[in-house]
């Protein structure tokens, strides 16, 4: 590891620590944000929305682009207990059937893509962008395979560690302090490999993507629900525009790729595309963004409705009058706030862009290292 990366591990680790305090896997949700130190959540809110000034030119996606790493660490520093308190340890969306309850559709997502990817008994198998752990804990009971889960966010591996430990699971689970920009396992080291709503941090797919063609050994399978803008954006309508934005910012991603990007940056890499599949684009009777436009009408079971109430815009204004509340007599950390004003852009701009079909959070592709590949390859500047 190179000295600059060796600086950034050593400074993002010790802010971790400042931020989160010990035990983090002992908090959750709205108990975990109370606890945070004030000063260092200030620092990570402003680093999160640092070139975040509403331009969409050029320059100021190439300064957002350039900062991805510090970014996107603050961005998961600031925003994981709002996800564990409003959602679950599964940070992705998921497709509904009628009658299915939240945590089952979700678990039946991950599944899925353990099935398409082929993941057996005894695979070792990457986890790119793991989370808490969520979809590596119910991938690991799935299949009985050995999974090695990859995060740039400290305080998530953390978590994901204790939850894998109370789970009974760590035989089965690891999880290593990464950027997925410049992979440092060995060559050829993985059967399978899988991305769930990670790989849209990337400042460049392409990259991202070779480092994971890098590690899977000729054969080996890489399966992505991948964010993409769809066939149907165009980057020069305004509105358009906005709604890409709005996902941006909400969701600290330097810039969202077009579907054609991301598909040519798999074949680009020598990928053998084998599955190329916009689950989006089903006509579902439940969307996967219900939980996010307060129509109760899409609730399933009654278990739903606690989640479904945080979700649902009525339930996150409350949530931001009561963190604003907190926050103004000095309970929560100062910044919280605009915490959850970025969140409700990402709510905003996530429902209309599925809704307008300009955007899916499960572009589903799945594509094999040929068995003849070199076994190690050149990878691309970012
Ligand atoms: C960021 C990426 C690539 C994926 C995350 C997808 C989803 C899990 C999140 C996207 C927007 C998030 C929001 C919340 C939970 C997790 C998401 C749906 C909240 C409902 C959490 C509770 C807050 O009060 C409101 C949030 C709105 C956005
Ligand atoms: C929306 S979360 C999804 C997490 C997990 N896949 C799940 O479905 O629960 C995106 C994850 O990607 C991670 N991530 C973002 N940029 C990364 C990078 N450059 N290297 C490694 N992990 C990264 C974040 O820390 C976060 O854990």
């Amino acid at each position: 590891m190179d000295s600059e990366t060796n600086e950034l591990r050593q400074r993002q680790a010790t802010f971790s620590k400042e931020l989160h305090g010990q035990n983090v896997g002992e908090k959750s949700g709205m108990t975990a944000l109370l606890s945070k130190n004030n000063n260092a959540q200030q620092e990570a809110v402003n680093k999160y929305l640092k070139f975040w000034d509403g331009k969409t030119d050029k320059d100021a996606e190439d300064r957002r682009l350039e900062d991805y790493n510090e970014s996107t660490h603050s961005y998961y520093n600031v925003v994981t207990d709002f996800y564990e308190y409003g959602w679950g340890s599964s940070f992705h969306f998921c497709r509904f059937y009628k009658g299915e309850n939240f945590q089952a559709a979700v678990a039946r997502h991950e599944h899925y893509l353990a099935h398409m990817a082929g993941i057996k008994e005894g695979d070792l198998v990457l986890d790119v962008g793991c989370g808490v752990g969520g979809p590596a804990r119910e991938i690991a009971r799935f299949t009985n395979c050995n999974i090695i889960g990859l995060n740039n966010n400290d305080y998530q591996i953390e978590k994901a560690k204790w939850y894998a430990k109370n789970s009974g699971l760590q035989d089965h689970l690891q999880f290593v302090k990464g950027d997925f920009m410049n992979l440092e396992f060995e060559p050829n080291t993985f059967d399978k490999v899988y991305a769930i709503e990670a790989t849209c941090h990337a400042p460049n797919l392409e990259k991202c993507y070779n480092e994971i063609y890098k590690v899977l050994k000729p054969g080996g399978v890489f399966a992505v629900y991948e964010w993409v803008m769809t066939d149907k954006y165009d980057e020069s309508n305004e509105e358009h525009r906005k709604i890409c934005y709005e996902i941006e910012l909400g969701d600290g991603i330097p810039k969202m790729f077009t579907v054609d990007v991301a598909r040519d940056a798999l074949k680009n890499c020598g990928f053998e595309v084998l599955v190329d599949d916009d689950l989006a684009d089903n006509v579902d009777p439940v969307p996967w963004y219900y939980p996010l436009t307060g129509e109760w009408k899409y609730v399933q079971t009654l278990s739903d409705i606690g989640t479904f109430f945080r979700t649902s815009f009525f339930g996150r204004k409350l949530t931001n009058l009561m963190v604003s509340t907190l926050e103004k007599v000095g309970l929560a950390p100062e910044g919280s706030v605009k915490v959850t004003a970025a969140l409700e852009e990402a709510a905003v701009g996530l429902v209309a862009g599925g809704r307008s079909k300009l955007f899916t959070p499960m572009m589903l592709f799945v594509a094999r290292k040929p068995l003849d590949a070199e076994s190690t390859t050149t990878t691309t500047t970012a």
